[in-house]
């Protein structure tokens, strides 16, 4: 039995790996979890799982549930994560919060040897080199769950790294993959919370349509298996059937391929080095879709990405900055006080701006993400 803690329970990646534990009952426990503000979504999990701690965002919503549940321990803010993420009794830690605020619960966590499947990618953007260090220190696993890298983690198994060629992500393009830039001027919220392949959390189904989501995996790829930026391609592929390809020195090329269905790396994250049966999971048809396609990604077109790969290639704050600007920006697009091209202006702009400092510690990087964020706010006052 696995004893887990998750972070951002009530959220898209959150509420599918709280289906998958309930799925598998005889297999994982979850013995602490965090949500934001979704206080219902809290109860039902609460209920059927029936956890030791509890952390929300507020602290009157860990006070209310407290009267409620007094045989459960209540927590709140980013001490609550921090907690849950410690728990002494799970031994691996699901990170599906939103955003670089899961940084220091990852640290922490992985100063208590659990083992730590990741979803949040922006924890990895931010400060990837202190929680890969981190990791080495206390031997601990990080396991992909975005689904990208799960691909390329299953199509490493086994296999030597060092003979590794290139790592190909595969991208949809996002919402507005059909459009020209001309056409994005004047793209609302709704139309670009419109993915064609997946449902997501809206912050990185925006990020998907700027491609910034590619950006971020790209950082996230040169992380996890520590592979020079040269190395690491992405291609346009429209159906997400190709979750991502690695290509070796013989020319050999292995893919995980799979209908476009999260629970699946989410599982293996957590099943790993086993698989398990898929409760519900769709069985890929190829010979019923027929066709798969293929297509280079435009520089030009796609500019976030460009940028990814730039503060990705200089390493240090920029990469915060960058970040930071990017959730700063994608909130202020979703809150429509800002347009969707400017999104990546905001962004080039920090980063142009940006007085780069190499191998941050802790404190500068989180000096440098609060700073960010208030920069980009006083930039549409
Ligand atoms: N969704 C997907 O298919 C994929 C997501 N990812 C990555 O996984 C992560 C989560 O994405 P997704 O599930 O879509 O996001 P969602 O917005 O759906 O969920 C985010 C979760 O984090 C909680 N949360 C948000 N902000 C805070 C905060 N400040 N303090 C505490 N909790 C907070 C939310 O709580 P509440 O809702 O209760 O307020 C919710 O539980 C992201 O890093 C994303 O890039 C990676 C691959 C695929
Ligand atoms: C499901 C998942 O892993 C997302 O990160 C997905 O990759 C988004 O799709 P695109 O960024 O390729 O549009
Ligand atoms: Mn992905």
């Amino acid at each position: 039995m696995k004893k887990i803690s998750l972070l951002g329970a009530t959220g898209s990646i959150g509420w599918q790996t709280y289906d998958i534990l309930r799925s598998h009952p005889e297999k994982f426990k979850l013995v602490a979890f965090s949500a934001g503000a979704n206080i219902e979504k809290t109860r039902q999990i609460i209920e059927h799982l029936q956890p030791e701690l509890v952390s929300v965002k507020a602290e009157q919503d860990a006070i209310t549930l407290k009267k409620d549940y007094p045989h459960i321990e209540f927590a709140y803010g980013e001490k609550g994560l921090v907690d849950v993420a410690t728990h002494p009794d799970s031994t691996v830690l699901v990170n599906a919060v939103l955003g670089s605020v899961g940084l220091e619960s990852t640290l922490a966590a992985i100063r208590m040897g659990k083992t730590i499947a990741i979803a949040n990618k922006e924890t990895l953007v931010t400060a990837g080199h202190l929680v890969m260090s981190e990791a080495r220190k206390y031997n601990v696993p990080i396991l992909p769950v975005d689904s990208e890298h799960s691909a390329v983690f299953q199509s490493m198994n086994g296999e030597n790294p060092k003979q590794i060629e290139r790592i190909i992500l595969t991208a949809s393009g996002g919402s507005f993959r059909d459009q020209s830039r001309e056409e994005l001027k004047n793209v609302t919220v709704k139309d670009a919370l419109n993915h064609p392949n997946w449902s997501m959390g809206a912050k990185i189904t925006i990020d998907s349509a700027t491609m910034m989501n590619k950006g971020l995996e790209v950082i996230e790829a040169h992380v996890l298996f520590n592979m020079p930026f040269e190395k690491i391609d992405v291609l346009l592929h429209r159906e997400s059937i190709i979750h991502s390809l690695v290509e070796y020195d013989d020319t050999s090329v292995i893919a995980q391929l799979g209908t476009p269905d999260m629970r699946v790396p989410i599982q293996y994250a957590l099943s790993y080095p086993d698989r398990l049966p898929l409760v519900g999971g769709k069985r890929l048809n190829l010979a019923q879709i027929g066709q798969l396609h293929f297509k280079e990604v435009d520089f030009d077109r796609y500019r976030a990405l460009k940028l990814a790969y730039d503060a990705g290639q200089a390493g240090g704050t920029v990469l915060t900055a960058m970040n930071a600007a990017n959730e700063a920006a994608v909130a202020l697009f979703l809150q429509e006080k800002i347009t969707f091209l400017q999104i990546e202006e905001i962004i080039e702009q920090i980063m142009n701006d940006h007085n780069n400092i190499l191998l941050p510690d802790l404190e500068t990087i989180l000096h440098v993400d609060s700073e960010t964020r208030k920069t980009v706010e006083g930039m549409v006052k």
